[in-house]
């Protein structure tokens, strides 16, 4: 077993945490665009304006079931024509005739108004046997319960802009407007590898002594296809030079966009992880004034495509902490908005609110801290309030515990000291706010004055 060449702690300087995502999120470049169809573009960015081939309505269409009429027919007893039944043609209604027509069926020409049910009654077949009406409320003007051609969506309207992300409303709308094959931004491939002799599978039943099982990884893949992303699982590399040195030439041959590995980026004899990063492609950060994550190492690699005409391939690699809680801190705070930005997304950084502490926080005199916490609403009155925030308690970097339930990270400054309850400061949302109590009030629905 080698021991390797260890990087001084001094060879790193500290970076602050805007820097760090600066150099990240400028690192991390768009990825480009491919045809997929509408159900796999479910979650993906779109790559290009989409338009509206035809109005919609496309017809004339009723908002009611009821009869389609002439508004400026006056109340009283009329023969009905005909059916004008969702998803048949439109008909002709001559004058002096109504026409029976269902919520979305097309308004006969002749007719530019609908009266709706409640305002008719059924009276006996004429002579002819055609049905017949009484129309007690005359339509109040045309175009009563009628949607006009394009009142939805005008043909040639851009429905959706490109760099609009797709959710499943935006999907409804790409059905709508027939765009069944849809330009988006490939999805990033993110490769995670764990490194530690200490770590065995998930599923090992009774744990050898010295061995605990290997948290990271799972959680990194789940975190990276919560981000849309597509995964790959490199394993667990030993604390060695050769393992991680093998480890990686798997990875280089698989042409991942994003690695992440955990643990062995410390100062011990046995961190292979920025060395290798050194050696094999250029190191931007390797260490990050922040609580948790301080060994953070970030790197760009280009990689030897299968032939040599073809362009070298780009891969980012951040090397994350050991420590499970600086693991996933570390990924929200820069590998998400990169993957996100690759991905297509205009705006990728995560959103920040204010919020009120509820207990005393200890803050730390060397580093800024992400202290993980359940963000949410408190009524203070009738209506009013603010967010507060309820730490998730021990911060350990190795309690994962303290992640549970978290949908924030409180950024708390670097000072001595401690933060007295009721304070305010700034917190990053990393979840949302399902976590928040069922509500004890009730809808404010109808409580609007004058209403
Ligand atoms: N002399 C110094 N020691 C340490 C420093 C330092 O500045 N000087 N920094 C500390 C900080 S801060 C952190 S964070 C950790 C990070 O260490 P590594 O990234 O090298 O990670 P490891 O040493 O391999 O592991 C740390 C810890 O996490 C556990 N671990 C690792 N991988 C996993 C996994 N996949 N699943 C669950 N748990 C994992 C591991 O067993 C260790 O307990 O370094 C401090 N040390
Ligand atoms: O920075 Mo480490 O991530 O304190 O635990």
């Amino acid at each position: 077993m080698s021991s390797g060449p260890r990087t001084p702690e001094a060879a790193y300087k500290f970076v602050s945490i805007p820097e760090a995502q600066q150099t990240v999120l400028h690192e991390a470049l768009v990825l480009p665009s491919t045809l997929v169809d509408l159900q796999s573009a479910t979650g993906r960015v779109l790559a290009a304006d989409v338009t509206a081939r035809e109005p919609l309505p496309p017809f004339p269409s009723s908002i009611k079931d009821g009869y389609a009429v002439r508004s400026s027919d006056a109340a009283g007893d009329y023969e009905v024509a005909f059916e004008a039944l969702a998803g048949l043609p439109p008909g002709v209604l001559e004058p002096g005739f109504v026409a029976y027509i269902s919520t979305g069926g097309p308004v006969p020409s002749g007719a530019d108004a609908v009266v709706q049910i409640e305002n008719t009654e059924p009276l006996p077949l004429a002579p002819s046997g055609k049905r017949r009406v009484k129309i007690k409320q005359a339509a109040r003007g045309p175009g009563q319960d009628v949607r006009a051609v394009g009142s939805d969506i005008q043909e040639g309207q851009v429905v959706l802009k490109k760099g609009t992300r797709l959710n499943a409303a935006e999907i409804g709308l790409l059905a709508t407007v027939g765009a069944s094959r849809v330009q988006v931004h490939v999805a990033p491939h993110v490769g995670i590898l764990s490194t530690g002799d200490e770590l065995v599978e998930p599923a090992t039943e009774s744990l050898a002594s010295g061995k605990i099982r290997d948290a990271n990884r799972s959680m990194l893949l789940a975190a990276a296809q919560q981000a849309g992303a597509r995964v790959t699982d490199f394993g667990i590399a030993a604390d060695t030079e050769e393992a991680v040195e093998a480890a990686f030439a798997v990875i280089n041959a698989a042409h991942v966009d994003v690695l992440l590995t955990t643990g062995g980026v410390s100062m011990g004899d046995k961190d292979f992880i920025k060395p290798i990063l050194e050696r094999q492609g250029k190191v931007h950060f390797g260490k990050v004034r922040m609580k948790p994550g301080k060994p953070l190492t970030f790197a760009t690699h280009s990689l030897q495509s299968g032939t040599s005409q073809a362009a070298p391939h780009r891969m980012l690699s951040f090397g994350l902490p050991g420590n499970p809680v600086s693991a996933i801190v570390t990924f929200n705070l820069t590998v998400l908005p990169a993957l996100r930005k690759m991905a297509g997304w205009q705006d990728p950084d995560l959103r920040r609110v204010y919020v009120r502490t509820t207990t005393p926080l200890p803050l730390d005199s060397v580093r800024p801290e992400y202290h993980r916490a359940t963000v949410h609403w408190q009524t203070t009155g009738t209506g009013d309030g603010h967010l507060v925030a309820e730490s998730t308690g021990g911060q350990i970097s190795s309690r994962l515990l303290s992640m549970l339930s978290a949908n924030a990270l409180l950024e708390l400054p670097q000072a001595e000291g401690t933060l007295p309850a009721g304070s305010v400061v700034s917190a990053l949302l990393i979840g949302d706010l399902q976590s928040m109590p069922v509500p004890q009030g009730t809808a404010k629905l109808t409580s609007f004055e004058g209403i």
